[in-house]
């Protein structure tokens, strides 16, 4: 197994003892006595490396990247998530080339990248089909790009031996791509992308062939070898927990729009929307009337009692918010907690998830509404106290989620 890496916006300890020197130099940031984190977007003297300014793009009349600006970072690994149909693999394509912008530009280091074609562009896209030749090896499938690009024959052996050592695959050069797995095929694309040594790498749901375990090792594989390498990684995902796991920046995309862009735990932490919430992890949402917004706290006047929430802001009494909170923020007990006037709500156990290593427990309010609280499974199955239509009460800090307004 991988080691674990840091989370991702957190990229400190272990590289910046070693290979790291590298994040010093792009992001000086410091949040503190013992960490830095790589977060060139917080720093007002980083320059853009890939750019959308104001980017329409229009096939006929219908709009699927709608007025886009975005600034992504060298060395970032940034992932676009979104629906099926929002228009992820167009921006992706507009920045390899295979597409236009009907308005708008693609910047890469400050030059527009209009007129010039995909193959003078700095950037690879690998495919979720890999595309690999079948009839060729391991090697010359490798070797393919650098061949066509005319590079001595002695560069190309030495450039195909970086490359199989650095996906791990020596052993395996002289065999054709039947012959290898789901995941050694992932690797031998990935090492064919990363052969003409871009700057940018464009990954189009890179790991979507692989089975969850082989997915999850890959994730930590290319987010290593990313980091090693000091490339620029854009990944276009709808797996919001592989988005999680392996970028620096997500942007959530929506019709089109981006929603938000953020960091995986701002993200999951901090959405800025319904959408946003709902899109990454599970999450309850409860509708509310606002009370009263003082002092850093609101106060919601739900169908299911008043909650009170930490805000920093601002909204008028009386505006519709809602109170948004993961399951696995949610207290569950069977007796009524001690200030059951706010921030608890009476239901029942209408069913429960297992997981393994923890429960779904789904809480039926009486009106049709139904919250979850996640439970870790701490003790065996039997020996657990809240079973099937037990009266329960969810309870939670007035931190413990968030306040929205749209
Ligand atoms: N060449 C094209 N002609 C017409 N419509 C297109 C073309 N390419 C993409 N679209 C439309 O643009 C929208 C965005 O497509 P895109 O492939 O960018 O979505 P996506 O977010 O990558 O989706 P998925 O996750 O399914 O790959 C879709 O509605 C798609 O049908």
């Amino acid at each position: 197994m991988p080691a674990r890496r840091p989370p991702p916006g957190c990229r400190c300890p272990r590289r910046l003892s070693g290979q790291g020197e590298v994040f010093k130099a792009v992001a000086n940031i410091d949040v503190g006595p013992v960490r830095r984190v790589f977060a060139p977007w917080l720093d007002p003297k980083a320059k853009p490396f890939i750019e959308f300014r104001n980017v329409t793009k229009k096939f006929g009349t219908f709009t699927a990247v709608d007025d886009l600006s975005l600034t992504i970072y060298e060395r970032e690994f940034f992932a676009l998530l979104g629906p099926s149909g929002c228009g992820k693999t167009t921006m992706m394509r507009m920045i390899a080339g295979f597409e236009d912008p009907t308005v708008g530009d693609v910047l890469l280091e400050g030059q527009p990248l209009a007129g010039v074609p995909p193959y003078r562009r700095p950037t690879n896209m690998m495919f979720q089909s890999y595309a690999l030749f079948p009839h060729m090896t391991v090697e010359t499938n490798i070797a393919f790009g650098l061949k066509q690009d005319g590079m001595p024959k002695a560069e190309i052996a030495d450039r195909v031996a970086e490359m199989l050592k650095l996906v791990k695959l020596e052993p395996f050069a002289k065999r054709k791509p039947h012959q290898l797995s789901g995941g050694q095929r992932q690797r031998v694309a990935l090492a064919r992308s990363l052969a003409k040594k871009p700057k940018v790498l464009l990954l189009d749901e890179p790991l979507g062939a692989l089975d969850r375990k082989l997915r999850e090792e890959t994730q930590f594989e290319l987010t290593d070898l990313q980091q090693d390498l000091g490339m620029t990684f854009v990944i276009v995902t709808h797996d919001q927990e592989e988005a999680m796991t392996m970028a620096d920046r997500i942007a959530v995309m929506d019709h089109g729009r981006i929603v938000q862009v953020a960091t995986p735990s701002e993200i999951y932490e901090q959405p800025n929307s319904r959408y946003v919430a709902d899109f990454v992890g599970d999450i309850n949402i409860i509708e509310g009337k606002v009370e009263r917004c003082a002092d850093g706290h609101v106060t919601l006047n739900t169908p299911h009692g008043t909650i009170e929430a930490a805000y920093e802001g601002d909204i008028a009494k009386g505006s519709d918010a809602w109170f948004a909170i993961r399951p696995e923020k949610m207290r569950l007990t069977l007796d009524e907690p001690a200030e059951a006037h706010r921030n608890c709500i009476a239901g029942e156990v209408w069913d429960i998830g297992y997981l393994g290593d923890m429960s779904i427990y789904h809480v039926h309010l009486g009106d049709g509404v139904t919250l979850k609280s996640a439970q870790a499974n701490t003790t065996r199955l039997l020996q657990r106290p809240i079973s099937w239509d037990d009266r329960v009460w969810l309870s939670f800090d007035a931190d413990a989620g968030i306040v929205l307004t749209r």
